[in-house]
C-alpha cells in the first residue's frame, strides 16, 4: 500500500495553495460567475475550485508514485475533461462538442488502462452477466451519465462537494474494507482536496466564496466513475455492480428523473432549469443550508443501503429491484410534490 501521509498533506496544502493563487486571475481569465437569469446567487464568484482540486489531486498521485502508469492516466484523462469544463464555463460551449469530447475520454479510459463496463455482475445467480461487445457503448454512456449527473447537484452551496466526499468516502470504505488499497488512494486525495474547496465554497473560517465550475463537478463525474469501474469490474473488485448505483444514488435519480420529466413534458431532456432535487427543496421553503443537510442525509441512507446490501450478501437481483422501486417511487414524488404540498396544506387549515 503506498504511503499516504505526505501525498495526503501536499494534495491539501496545494489545494489551498491554487484555490489562493487562482482566485485573483479568475476575472482575467473568464472564470466568474454572474448572476443572471436562472444563476440567482449573490455577487460575481470565481469559478476555480475544480481547478484547484485537480491541482491537489495531480500532485498527491505524482507524489505517491510518479512511476506509475495508472497515475498518469488518470491524470491526462482529468486534464482533458477540466480543461473542457474550463472553456464550457468561460464561453459556454456547446452541448454536442461536450459530449464528443466526453465520449473521447471514455475511449481513452478504455485503451488506457482497459477500464471498462464488463459485466452487471451476479443479477440472476447464474454467474457474472457478460456485456461482451456492448461492454464498450455502454461504457461510453455511464461516463457521459456520470459526469452530467455530479454536474447536475452543483446548483446550491455545498452540494455537489458534500455528495462528492460522501461517495469519496463510500468507495475508500468499500476499496479498504475489501482488499483494494492501492485503489483507494484516488478518493483519499479527492476528500483531501475536495474539504478546503467545500470550505471556501461554504465560506467557512472567514473565507471568500469560490465554485467549482463545470470544470470541476465534471471532474468529480469522472473521478467517480472511475473508481465505479476499478471497484466493481476489476478481477480484485471491491463492490458488486449494482451497490454502485447506491453509491450515487441521488445524483443518479436526480438525472434520471429530471431527464424522463423533461421529456415528458416535451421539452429537450439537456435544457438546464430549475427543477432538481435542490431547487425543489428550496421551494419548498427550506433554507440552504437545510436543504443541503436533507439531500446529503438522502444520499447517506442511499450508502448506507449499499453497504448493508454488500455486507450482508443480498442477492443483486433484490437490490436491483429495490433501487428501480426507490427510483419509482422518487418519480412519482417529485412529479407530484405540489399536488402533495397543497393537499397537506388544506388539511392542516
Ligand atoms: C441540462 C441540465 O440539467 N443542466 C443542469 C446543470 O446546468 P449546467 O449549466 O451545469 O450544465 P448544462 O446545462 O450546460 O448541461 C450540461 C449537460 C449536457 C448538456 C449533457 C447532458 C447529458 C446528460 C444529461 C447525460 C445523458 C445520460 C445518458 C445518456 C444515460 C443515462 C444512463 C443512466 C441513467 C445509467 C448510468 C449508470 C451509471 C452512471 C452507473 C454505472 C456503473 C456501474 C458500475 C453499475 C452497473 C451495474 C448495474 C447492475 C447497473 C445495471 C443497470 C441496469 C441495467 C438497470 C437500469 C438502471 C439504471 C439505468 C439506473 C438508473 C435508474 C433509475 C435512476 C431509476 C429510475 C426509475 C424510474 C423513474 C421509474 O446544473 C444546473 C445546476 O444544478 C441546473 O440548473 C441545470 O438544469
Ligand atoms: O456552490 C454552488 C454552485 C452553484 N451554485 C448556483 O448554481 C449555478 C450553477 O451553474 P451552472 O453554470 O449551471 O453549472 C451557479 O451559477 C450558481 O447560481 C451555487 O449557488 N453554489
Ligand atoms: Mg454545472
Amino acid at each position: 500500500m503506498y504511503s499516504l501521509f505526505w501525498p495526503v498533506v501536499a494534495c491539501a496544502l496545494l489545494t489551498i495553495g491554487a484555490l489562493t493563487v487562482l482566485r485573483p486571475l479568475a476575472h482575467r481569465l473568464g472564470l466568474l460567475d454572474i448572476p443572471k437569469g436562472r444563476k440567482q446567487h449573490q455577487g460575481k464568484i470565481p469559478l476555480i475550485g475544480g481547478l484547484s482540486v485537480f491541482v491537489g489531486v495531480s500532485a498527491g498521485l505524482l507524489i505517491a508514485d510518479s512511476t506509475a502508469f495508472e497515475h498518469w492516466a488518470f491524470i491526462s484523462c482529468a486534464l482533458v475533461i477540466v480543461v473542457l469544463g474550463a472553456l464550457d464555463d468561460a464561453l459556454d460551449l456547446s452541448v454536442a462538442i461536450r459530449l464528443v469530447i466526453q465520449s473521447l475520454v471514455a475511449i481513452a479510459m478504455m485503451w488506457l488502462l482497459d477500464l471498462h463496463l464488463a459485466h452487471l455482475g451476479n443479477l440472476f445467480a447464474l454467474g457474472p452477466i457478460e456485456l461482451g461487445w456492448l461492454g464498450p457503448p455502454l461504457t461510453i454512456i455511464a461516463v457521459i451519465a456520470a459526469i452530467n449527473a455530479f454536474n447536475m447537484t452543483d446548483g446550491i452551496d455545498g452540494l455537489a462537494g458534500s455528495l462528492s466526499l460522501l461517495t469519496m468516502l463510500a468507495l475508500t470504505f468499500f476499496m479498504l474494507m475489501w482488499g483494494q488499497q492501492d485503489t483507494a488512494l484516488l478518493p483519499i486525495l479527492m476528500m483531501a482536496a475536495l474539504l478546503p474547496y467545500l470550505a471556501a465554497n461554504l465560506q467557512c473560517f472567514g473565507l471568500r466564496k469560490v465554485f467549482l465550475g463545470d470544470a470541476g463537478s465534471m471532474l468529480i463525474g469522472l473521478t467517480v466513475i472511475w473508481l465505479l469501474l476499478q471497484g466493481s469490474q476489476s478481477a480484485e473488485s471491491s463492490f458488486r455492480p449494482v451497490t454502485a448505483l447506491w453509491i450515487i444514488a441521488i445524483p443518479l435519480l436526480d438525472m434520471t428523473v429530471i431527464m424522463i420529466r423533461r421529456i415528458r413534458k416535451g421539452q429537450s431532456p439537456f435544457q438546464a432549469d430549475r427543477e432538481h432535487l435542490h431547487h425543489i427543496s428550496l421551494r419548498l421553503g427550506l433554507a440552504p443550508r437545510h436543504a443541503l443537510l436533507f439531500i446529503i442525509g438522502l444520499a447517506g441512507v442511499g450508502v448506507s443501503i449499499g453497504a448493508l446490501a454488500e455486507y450482508l450478501l443480498l442477492p443483486e437481483l433484490l437490490v436491483l429491484l429495490l433501487f428501480l422501486a426507490v427510483g419509482a417511487g422518487y418519480y412519482y414524488l417529485l412529479s407530484h410534490v405540489w399536488r402533495i404540498v397543497s393537499t397537506l396544506r388544506r388539511r392542516r387549515n
